[in-house]
């Protein structure tokens, strides 16, 4: 069986495939026409968030026989499409979701201890106790949206730090566990101080996010966002921090990546975001560790090998 891969991984793609039986062309450099033009020959590609895989690419796709997504999200891919022409999907974020969970817990704590700012401010010789005094996790009533891979692992880490965690997941039944407390929206309403988002990208949730629902939280809340940026557009936390709504915002994940080419509309609330001390933002590296890396590929290479079993 002949795998195309179309995007940079950690090295042990190519020996862990091969010690599988696979043969690999590993093309990280290759050009979406290059694809078009040689995805015939391959029974499998490996991909990552860089390339759509979309209707265009799938026809030509005609001996394709999975797709091995080298990360969690999938919304780069066009799974009823896939699915119609009998291609499997994989993906692998038993790989990434520590990784995640460690990030985000990161990002809160220093946004609550003002660690960036203090940082900076001592580097510059500013000595300001009383306006770095931080807050503190215990006891704050964190609300995870999506209770999969990522906010699981996020709950996990939470408890640790006396939270109190809730958890809303649309599609899933009877999943409180030692971690987290299965709630309603209205219940996240009442109680939370925290919203963080775990959701894929879909057409539900895209801009799922917007001040309607944020109006509806009785306390002023934080909100991160480690998902996908289009669920929670730049003009709606702009809003929402402006009014207050939102106390902070921490953001891994942006409405546009692509900071060069953002909209006149987009600049202009980015900008806004930007100016904001209670506003920390990573750039999309919350599943991305040295450990990820690897992990990554031995959990993909383990399903794509059973699938064949
Ligand atoms: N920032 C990063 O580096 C990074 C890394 C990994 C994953 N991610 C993102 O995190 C997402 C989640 O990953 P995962 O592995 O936990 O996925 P998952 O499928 O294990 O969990 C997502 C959960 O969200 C639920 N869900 C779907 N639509 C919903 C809705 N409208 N309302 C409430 N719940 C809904 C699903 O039922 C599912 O249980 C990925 O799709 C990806 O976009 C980001
Ligand atoms: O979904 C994921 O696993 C992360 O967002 C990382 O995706 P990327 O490695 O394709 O950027």
């Amino acid at each position: 069986m002949k795998i195309l891969v179309i995007d940079k991984m950690h090295d042990s793609i190519t020996s862990l495939l091969g010690q599988k039986g696979f043969e690999v062309d590993y093309k990280p450099k290759i050009s979406r026409s290059e694809i078009l033009d040689t995805v015939h020959a391959y029974d499998g590609m490996v991909v990552r968030s860089k390339t759509p895989i979309d209707k265009e690419l799938i026809d030509k796709a005609v001996n394709l026989k999975f797709i091995a997504r080298a990360g969690a999200g999938i919304d780069q891919l066009d799974v009823q499409e896939l699915e119609n022409k009998g291609v499997r999907i994989v993906n692998a974020p038993e790989g990434n979701r520590d990784a995640v969970g460690e990030h985000t817990i990161g990002m809160l704590l220093c946004l609550f201890n003002n660690i960036v700012q203090g940082d900076a401010q001592v580097r510059k010789g500013i000595w300001d106790r009383e306006g770095n005094r931080g807050v503190e996790l215990m006891g704050k009533t964190v609300a995870i949206i999506g209770y999969g891979n990522m906010g699981r692992a996020f709950a996990q880490r939470l408890k640790c730090f006396g939270c109190d965690v809730l958890a809303f997941d649309k599609y899933k039944e009877n999943y409180s566990d030692e971690y987290a407390t299965e709630a309603t929206w209205d219940e996240i309403f009442q109680k939370a101080d925290i919203l963080s988002l775990h959701t894929p990208l879909t057409f539900e949730t895209k801009e799922m996010i917007d001040s309607e629902l944020l109006n509806k939280f009785a306390k002023d809340i934080y909100i991160i966002n480690v998902a996908r940026g289009e669920i929670a557009p730049f003009s709606v936390l702009e809003e929402a921090l402006k009014s207050g709504k939102l106390k902070g915002a921490l953001l891994d994940v942006l409405e546009n990546e692509k900071l060069a080419k953002l909209t006149d509309d987009q600049k202009e609330n980015f900008e806004n975001l930007v100016k904001r001390d209670n506003v920390l933002f990573s750039p999309h590296v919350a599943g991305w560790t040295h450990e990820s890396y690897r992990k990554i590929n031995e959990v993909l290479t383990e399903k794509i090998a059973q699938l064949f079993e």
